[in-house]
């Protein structure tokens, strides 16, 4: 998935905090807390977000005062205020000083990662490609062929090089591009909950589906959805999506009704679809109905080209002071990287390099990879920015623990999350987050 969104989660009550964090993380997004309205501003200085969602009541600076503080300094950010059950006249005059919309709480988890999603397409819906390596011209002319075409197309590469900025690229140049674009993740939702949001539910479908919701089926309706990381799907859920794929209409979960389905389906993937298949944990018959059209994504260290337009774009995009660039020093220690997490990585190391710069001229040593980064003691980083060393050891022992058990089980998940003792859905999000990074997983068995 790009970049998965990054949400500011306000809230003083520390148990609800970290069940709205954990709710977003599992729906594939980044959270970041904040327990009231000043922690919130501050947060938001030295870094970016893609929405707000805020708590009303809170000491220091409550959600009105944080949403109008808002408005004045970033007046496009998608904001959403969490008001009490029967509190009307909150969320009504959230929504006059220009909240996005409000959320009355108890809200179920499903409620609020709808929320979220509904949230995100303005926020990335005009991402620009970048494709100046020869190679990837190439692949853009190929991608604008098939666009037209309504038939899938399944794009591989390495996380973090570009896949679902490529399918956006793909909806935006056919005749969908007016209609909506969704995209899900496979494998940062647990499975249940992919099934539900694949498909829609109906009210009472299964305990705490109080009310009905449609499906991203049902939503990108008219025009494309991208299915994330297809290769985690488990095998139940590949059938139930071949059979919608084929039949080309879906029935919500708990429903009697099949709901027609015109929806041009994109699907991405980092590993060898094929090698799953011959081992048996992907779906054959899935398979060739989703590789119609393949595409292959090279990572970025296979087309140099494109390195510096991108880290330019991203300079600009996060430079704080103006006429920021990069001296000669700094451009030829970007090429050289071997960017094993791609333009993932890229943009994070562009991101660092802004907060470390101390002029408008970014040199070689304000490039810092992440590793160095987190090791180094005396980094000279400003604290709110640095991950504390403690954190970044205890990430990294956890990276290795997961990787022996890998290993020891011969690639199982299944086997891995019960020798580790977490559950496979806590197993599938931290292997996402590795894969973000890079770092190379064995396939599964
Ligand atoms: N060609 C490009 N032009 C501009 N930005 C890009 C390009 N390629 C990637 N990016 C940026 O790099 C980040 C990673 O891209 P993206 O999420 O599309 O990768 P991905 O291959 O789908 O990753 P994953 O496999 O982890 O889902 C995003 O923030 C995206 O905006």
């Amino acid at each position: 998935m790009n970049q998965a969104a990054r949400v500011l989660i306000v809230e003083d009550d520390d148990t609800l905090r970290d069940a709205l964090c954990d709710t977003i993380e599992f729906g594939g997004y980044r959270a970041v807390a904040a327990g009231n309205g000043r922690e919130a501003l501050s947060r938001m200085e030295s870094e970016s977000f893609d929405m707000v969602i805020s708590d009303v009541q809170m000491d220091e600076m409550d959600g009105h005062g944080l949403l109008r503080e808002v408005r004045n300094r970033k007046p496009e950010m998608p904001f959403v205020m969490m008001t009490a059950h029967g509190s009307v006249r909150d969320a009504v005059s959230a929504m006059r000083d220009g909240a996005t919309d409000y959320l009355l709480k108890p809200f179920e988890a499903q409620v609020l990662l709808d929320m979220v999603a509904r949230m995100q397409p303005t926020a990335e819906a005009g991402l620009p490609i970048v494709a100046e390596d020869p190679s990837s011209q190439q692949l853009c002319a190929l991608a604008q062929r098939l666009a037209p075409s309504d038939a899938t197309v399944l794009i591989s590469g390495e996380s973090g090089c570009g896949k679902e900025v490529l399918a956006r690229f793909i909806h935006n140049e056919s005749n969908r591009a007016e209609k909506p674009f969704l995209a899900i993740n496979c494998a940062a939702i647990p499975e249940n909950m992919l099934e539900s949001m694949l498909f829609g539910y109906e009210k009472g479908a299964y305990t705490g589906a109080h009310q009905s919701r449609p499906g991203k089926f049902e939503q990108a309706n008219g025009g494309s959805l991208l299915l994330d990381e297809i290769s985690e799907m488990d095998l139940g859920l590949q059938a139930k999506l071949l059979r919608v794929l084929q039949e080309r209409e879906v029935e919500r979960l708990g429903g009697t009704k099949l709901i027609p389905l015109d929806v041009r389906v994109i699907a991405t993937t980092n590993r060898q679809l094929e090698d799953e298949v011959r081992e048996g944990t992907f779906r054959e018959d899935l398979y060739y109905r989703l590789n119609v059209l393949p595409l292959h994504l090279p990572p970025l260290r296979e087309r140099r080209g494109d390195i510096l337009p991108l880290a330019k774009l991203f300079l600009n995009r996060y430079a704080t002071v103006p006429g920021a660039y990069f001296d000669e020093s700094a451009e030829s220690a970007l090429v050289k990287q071997a960017w094993r997490g791609n333009v993932r990585e890229l943009e994070n190391c562009v991101q660092r390099a802004v907060i470390l710069a101390r002029s408008n001229v970014l040199s070689e040593c304000d490039i810092v990879l992440a590793d160095q980064f987190e090791v180094s003691a005396d980094a000279p980083a400003p604290a709110a920015t640095a991950r504390p060393a403690l954190e970044g050891d205890l990430k990294l022992r956890e990276q290795e623990l997961i990787l022996q058990a890998l290993d020891a089980t011969g690639g199982s998940r299944k086997e891995t999350a019960e020798k580790l003792g977490i559950s496979p859905r806590t197993l599938r999000y931290k292997l996402a987050r590795m894969r973000e990074q890079g770092i190379s997983l064995p396939a599964s068995a």
